[in-house]
């Protein structure tokens, strides 16, 4: 494949940056790749294992002449980090990000960018619940969505080019405004993920189930738990708090709905309950039908897996 951008700067060297470099590199999309992260230790463990062309000690350094700034910091630090290159930042350069809550990157980094600069926000929704220099690889977004949430006049050739970076990674492009955006992924990820914790939490509340048999007897579901649970907290604690609007009105819709369950099962009202699973039921099958869910295994169903 040949090269989208000619200077890419990646700032924050963990995830999503490491395996962004990786799939890059492999596939020959960039020409230099600069990255920068805050820690002394982070930029160290960089260079040890190649990643990125040249590690930056500042960002001004990372971004200077870069045609693409991707920020892939936790996002509660995307504004300090934005004010800081801004003075830095090539004129027509693009920044994007890879936040996982648009509405408030949006509103703090957008200020921070000078005129003729293109920001183009991105999430993509793919992941894992390690972080760090040290955990990326490159086939991470294959299949995978990445959105694209244009803000009001974004440059259509900016995000084209963005669209056509991601693709080449393997990742199926969308775009989404901001405000929908947040209320999906607190519906996909973000309450789920605080399900997960406070499961976790349960169980180790429950002294009367030790440790050892929470693991040895762990099903398929609490299993997805605990990993999800084992993700990184400085991430999940800037999604909570920046996402916090569309994540207490899915939670307050998810108590609502468990309490009706809670009833159902004191008052031993079966009926309830099986209309109800069967309702999830159909949903899970409409997705699999669909050919929607990229990671179900592809037991020979029409569409199957996304190439
Ligand atoms: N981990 C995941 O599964 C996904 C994460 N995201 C988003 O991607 C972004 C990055 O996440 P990961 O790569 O998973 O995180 P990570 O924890 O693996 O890496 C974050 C990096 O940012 C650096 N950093 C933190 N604060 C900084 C600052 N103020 N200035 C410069 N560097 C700083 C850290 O040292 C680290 O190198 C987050 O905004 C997250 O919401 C998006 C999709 C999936
Ligand atoms: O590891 C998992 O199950 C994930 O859900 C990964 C993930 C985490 C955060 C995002 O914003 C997008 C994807």
């Amino acid at each position: 494949m040949s090269v989208i951008y000619d200077r890419v700067a990646l700032i924050g060297l963990g995830l999503i940056a490491s395996s962004m470099y990786w799939a890059m590199k492999r596939d020959g999309l960039a020409g230099e790749v600069t990255g920068y992260a805050r820690s002394e230790d982070t930029r160290n463990t960089a260079r040890e294992i190649g990643l990125c062309d040249r590690v930056c000690d500042s960002i001004a350094e990372a971004v200077e002449g870069a045609d693409l700034v991707v920020l892939c910091v936790p996002v509660g630090a995307m504004g300090a980090v934005a004010a800081e290159m801004a003075p830095h930042l090539k004129p027509g350069a693009t920044v994007s990000d890879v936040g996982s809550v648009k509405v408030n990157v949006i509103e703090t980094v957008g200020p921070h960018l000078p005129e003729g600069v293109h920001f183009v926000p991105a999430h993509p929704l793919a992941g894992t619940e390690h972080s760090g220099p040290r955990s990326g690889f490159p086939e991470l977004f294959a299949n995978r969505w990445l959105l694209i949430v244009p803000v009001e006049g974004s440059d259509r050739d900016a995000v084209d080019r963005l669209r056509s970076l991601w693709e080449a990674m393997g990742s199926n492009v969308a775009e989404m405004d901001a405000e929908h955006h947040d209320l999906v992924v607190a519906v996909t990820s973000h309450a789920p993920h605080l399900i997960a914790y406070t499961m976790v939490g349960v169980a180790d509340d429950l002294r009367r189930v030790t440790d050892s048999e929470v693991i040895k007897y762990s099903a398929g579901g609490f299993r997805d738990f605990t990993r999800i649970a084992a993700s990184d907290p400085t991430m999940w604690r800037d999604v909570f708090l920046t996402n916090k609007d569309a994540t207490l009105e899915i939670l307050g819709r998810f108590t609502e709905e468990l309490f009706a369950l809670q009833r159902a099962i004191r008052q031993g009202d079966g009926e309830h309950l099986h209309a109800y699973f069967t309702r999830t039921r159909a949903i899970r099958r409409g997705i699999i039908e669909a050919g929607q869910d990229t990671d179900a295994p592809d037991f020979g169903r029409a569409g199957g897996r996304k190439k």
